[in-house]
């Protein structure tokens, strides 16, 4: 399998659109396929995290970052629309997890939105995957990377599959920014908190119906801001 690596930074917007993921698979157990993707894509995963931590000199972190880290493996069906229609097949969103790898069948429809709010049709060549840095990876680094706001837009007349390793952090892990990112010039943006706990608090306000679930950008960052 080619290793095409596109890191796709940032931006922040707020839409609210229908989700219509037809069916998820967390884990099928036995099967080999499946066991064999997610242990490449979750190597991959280590490479681009230490690129990462090598970028910002951060390097002696990995092994904490690795230890405290859950995978799951997503499987994701987009219906074609109707005929002559385009349609929001899954809202605009930040991914509140750490990091996600996303490899589809040659259906395109994954739209990232830039700094200046355009929405930038994702083409990823086959064998290639994207990389999506969640929330949860930008808090870590105080802000240092930031998550990018995506959505799903279906158009033509086939399905689009789509495969995602998310990875986040373990519950009881608490995700604190490292002192070598804060400095009198760029001081701490976020509490260390844990990411279960953070969990909880989301999908309760959830179930209030306080947030919309994919309608509501930055919910990590606003949950534990300084
Ligand atoms: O299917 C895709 O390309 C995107 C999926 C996604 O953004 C998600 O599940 O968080
Ligand atoms: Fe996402």
């Amino acid at each position: 399998m080619k290793e095409n690596i596109s890191l796709l930074l940032p931006q922040r917007s707020f839409h609210h659109h229908r989700r219509a993921i037809l069916f998820i698979i967390c884990f099928v157990l036995g099967s080999k396929t499946v066991a064999s993707f997610t242990q490449l894509a979750s190597e991959l995963q280590k490479k681009i995290l230490k690129m990462i931590l090598e970028s910002f000199g951060l390097e002696k972190y990995m092994d904490e970052l690795i230890d405290s880290t859950n995978y799951q493996l997503r499987v994701m069906k987009y219906e074609k629309p109707k005929p002559s229609d385009s349609t929001h097949a899954l809202a605009a969103h930040c991914d509140t997890n750490t990091m996600t790898l996303l490899y589809q069948n040659e259906v395109n429809g994954l739209q990232i939105q830039s700094k200046d709010g355009e929405w930038i049709n994702m083409k990823p060549s086959p064998n290639s995957f994207i990389v999506l840095i969640g929330e949860s990876l930008s808090v870590w680094l105080n802000g240092r990377l930031p998550s990018p706001s995506h959505r799903v837009m279906m158009k033509g007349n086939e399905d689009r599959y789509s495969l995602g390793l998310f990875t986040r952090p373990r519950g009881g892990y608490v995700i604190k920014v490292p002192n070598e990112l804060v400095d009198d010039n760029n001081p701490i943006l976020f509490k260390p908190h844990d990411h279960e706990e953070f969990l909880k608090f989301y999908y309760f306000e959830i179930a209030q119906a306080a947030v919309k679930p994919w309608g509501y950008i930055s919910r990590l960052n606003a949950y534990c801001s300084v």
